[in-house]
């Protein structure tokens, strides 16, 4: 377990990316044109890479961490939706009717649901957990989200979540969220780590109407300034506590902390990428062990990938959270764990690539 939140840090360490050329090799060696299976050989070198050079490797099993809160910021008009729906949708999730719920049953991931601080008493359930004993965060238009205590806190909770997972023998870690409100704490932190708009990048998030959207992001607008006042010299965990919210600090803790004990995380949509931004802004050797799973449909994503330096695993317009896009994503990153670990190599097979080449061309194929 890690004591602190020095600790974590001081245990994160980047891959050996010499195993990324030994991966390349061995793909160029499998029965197939090189390059051919296109990102899921890209997907296969990272996974081997993470594991450390371990053949053949394992992922599974796999748990997903779905970290649920409120905001304090619901309160200014920037979602649709009733601030009920965070505790209702726990309870959904919980007994298996929610999108996760029943794409993690059918992807066999095994769900940890994180009550980082929502209103409502969190379920006694095998799979839920309370973390935080408070109702929501302050509303980041005009105060602190959370205390740089709580915030240190929230973070551990979610790395030694990851180190209980190892222990129990888990190879595979996703992220997700619920909480009404949240990608506006979201679209302040990407705003404040990268530079960007509040109005270039601000969205609907779950359905918030045209003309609502320009007042979100005046809101963040706000919430901007305020931060920039009161920390004008901030490091990255003090933007979290000011700017962020609790699930979000609790799934940065699980991004430091499957990176600091070298296994891989799959990051879901907007939110999920706010928190994961946040541990690469903590320090960028995270993006060794995480595999972004989906564009979200947020306008700002695309913006978002660029200053990330990442290209989303698949795109397919969604915009749901809970982990949905992650989930789909580990079936891609178990298909690419199955061709590195189990095709034939061209001598396993007798192919002998250097007259099988020449001779596929001239036959004009
Ligand atoms: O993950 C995404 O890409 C995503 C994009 C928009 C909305 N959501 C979900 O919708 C909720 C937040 O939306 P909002 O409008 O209430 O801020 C929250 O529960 C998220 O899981 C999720
Ligand atoms: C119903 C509903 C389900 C969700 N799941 C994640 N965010 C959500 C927002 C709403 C409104």
């Amino acid at each position: 377990m890690f004591r602190s939140f020095q600790e974590l840090c001081s245990a994160l360490a980047a891959s050996d990316k010499s195993l990324l050329a030994v991966a390349q090799n061995h793909l160029n060696n499998l029965t197939k044109p090189v390059g051919s299976l296109g990102r899921l050989e890209e997907f296969a070198a990272k996974l081997f890479t993470i594991y450390q050079g371990k053949f053949p490797f394992e992922t599974d099993p796999a748990l997903h961490v779905l970290a649920a809160a409120d905001h304090g910021v619901y309160a200014e008009g920037v979602a649709q939706n009733p601030q009920e729906v965070t505790h209702l949708m726990i309870l959904n999730i919980l007994s298996g009717g929610a999108a996760i719920s029943v794409l993690a049953k059918q992807n066999a991931m095994d769900i940890l649901l994180l009550d980082a601080g929502h209103k409502g008493v969190c379920p006694e359930h095998g799979r839920a957990r309370k973390i935080n004993a408070l109702e929501m965060s302050g509303n980041i238009a005009r105060e602190d989200a959370m205390s740089l205590e709580l915030c240190e806190q929230l973070v551990l909770a979610g790395a030694n979540a990851v180190c209980e997972g190892v222990r129990k023998g888990y190879g595979i870690f996703s992220i997700g969220e619920m909480g009404i409100a949240n990608t506006t704490p979201a679209t302040a932190l990407f705003c404040e780590y990268f530079g960007l708009d509040p109005f270039e990048i601000t969205g609907p998030g779950a359905g918030l109407s045209k003309e609502r959207i320009a007042h979100k992001a005046k809101i963040i607008g706000q919430a901007l300034h305020r931060h920039k006042n009161t920390y004008p010299n901030a490091d990255a965990l003090q933007v979290l506590a000011s700017l962020g919210g609790f699930e979000i600090a609790a799934l940065c803790g699980v991004v430091l902390g499957a990176s600091a004990l070298k296994h891989p995380v799959i990051i879901d949509g907007f939110i999920s990428t706010a928190a994961y931004a946040a541990a690469y802004s903590i320090n960028a050797i995270v993006k060794d062990y995480a595999f972004l799973s989906h564009a979200s449909a947020e306008p700002g994503y695309q913006k978002i990938m660029r200053c990330l330096g990442e290209k989303p695993m698949l795109d397919l317009s969604m915009r749901l959270g809970e982990g949905t896009g992650a989930s789909l994503a580990l079936q891609l990153l178990r298909s690419a764990k199955v061709i590195y670990n189990e095709m034939a190599t061209f001598a396993d097979a007798n192919i002998e690539i250097d007259t099988y080449l020449p001779k596929y061309h001239a036959d004009g194929q």
